[in-house]
């Protein structure tokens, strides 16, 4: 009966021995939205796991070099991140199955629910995302793009980080030259607005951003600023404001992630210890 009676690896992918999907195994549902690299659709897995799947448009993607490191991103598996669960690559466009969150992005769940939720959700939330980023920096794994835009929420309100690393595999060069219009300088360590050096500790400062946009319920940072603007700012010292929801404790956390010197910001398995120790104190 073929790989029907072996069952699938409690791991990621669906297949048995490649990371291929068949694509006539897999039926398409209604369109969830577009993304970087195309358009992303609800879907059915033998007609009864609900998927995620993302067509990759021509030209948008090194598909090669993706599918590569496919292979390694699969293996990436925790709670908190969105798990991929294979690709088709046999036919043109390809596309990348993974798990489906019902709740979709963080940032529209944040601004959609703005005054219903209290600071234990929002410092959840946090953990949530620092427990899934502890995991990639276990594996040396670098995001590249952390943003409340690229976490997911599922129906349980566990949240997730998705594609993660992916950045590196857009060919559309204003999104990933740092004086391109679509690069997050927003989100973005001096060190990477300057000479583009990623690293755990630059997702970090990312991550400080992102409790920034969790504590503010979805606010843009530096929201009257154009992206020049904040990398003068940013260099010459200044950072967000405290958001009125974070106390004192949590925006000193939020403060640590964007020390100037890398070495100096914590590492996701500290800023795990601290919020979970916020977490527990207000219990
Ligand atoms: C209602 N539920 C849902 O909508 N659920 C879901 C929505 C999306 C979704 C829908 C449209 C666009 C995107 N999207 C957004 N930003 C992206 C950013 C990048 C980088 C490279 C710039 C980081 C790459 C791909 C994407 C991308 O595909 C996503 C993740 C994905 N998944 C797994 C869901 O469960």
């Amino acid at each position: 009966v073929g790989d029907q009676t072996r069952e699938a690896p409690k791991t990621a992918g669906f297949s048995y021995d490649k990371w291929e999907i068949n694509p006539s195994e897999l039926t398409f549902m209604k369109e969830l939205g577009s993304g970087q690299f195309g358009v992303v659709r609800l879907g059915k897995w033998r007609a009864q796991h609900q998927v995620a799947s993302k067509t990759i448009r021509e030209g948008a993607m090194s598909e090669e070099d993706f599918i590569e490191e496919a292979k390694i991103m699969m293996n990436l598996s925790h709670l908190n991140l969105v798990q991929l669960y294979g690709v088709c690559t046999q036919q043109k466009p390809i596309y990348l199955v993974t798990e489906f969150m019902e709740l979709g992005c963080l940032l529209n769940y944040l601004r959609q629910r703005r005054g219903t939720l209290g600071s234990q959700d929002l410092l959840g939330i946090c953990h949530d995302v620092s427990q899934g980023m502890q995991h990639l920096e276990q594996n040396g794994f670098i995001h590249r793009d952390l943003a409340a835009r690229n976490c997911l929420v599922n129906s349980s309100l566990v949240v997730k980080v998705s594609d993660f690393g992916m950045t590196r595999y857009v060919l559309d060069d204003q999104y990933w030259s740092s004086s391109g219009a679509k690069f997050p300088v927003k989100w973005s360590a001096p060190e990477v607005f300057n000479f583009c050096k990623y690293s755990s500790k630059s997702d970090v400062w990312s991550f400080g951003v992102l409790m920034w946009e969790v504590f503010t319920e979805g606010k843009m940072p530096f929201e009257h600023n154009q992206n020049h603007e904040v990398v003068m700012m940013v260099t010459q010292g200044h950072r967000l404001y405290r958001p009125q929801k974070a106390a004192p404790h949590i925006y000193s956390i939020m403060k640590m992630c964007w020390m100037e010197k890398a070495d100096e910001r914590p590492s996701f398995t500290e800023l795990s210890l601290m919020i979970m120790d916020e977490l527990e104190e207000a219990d």
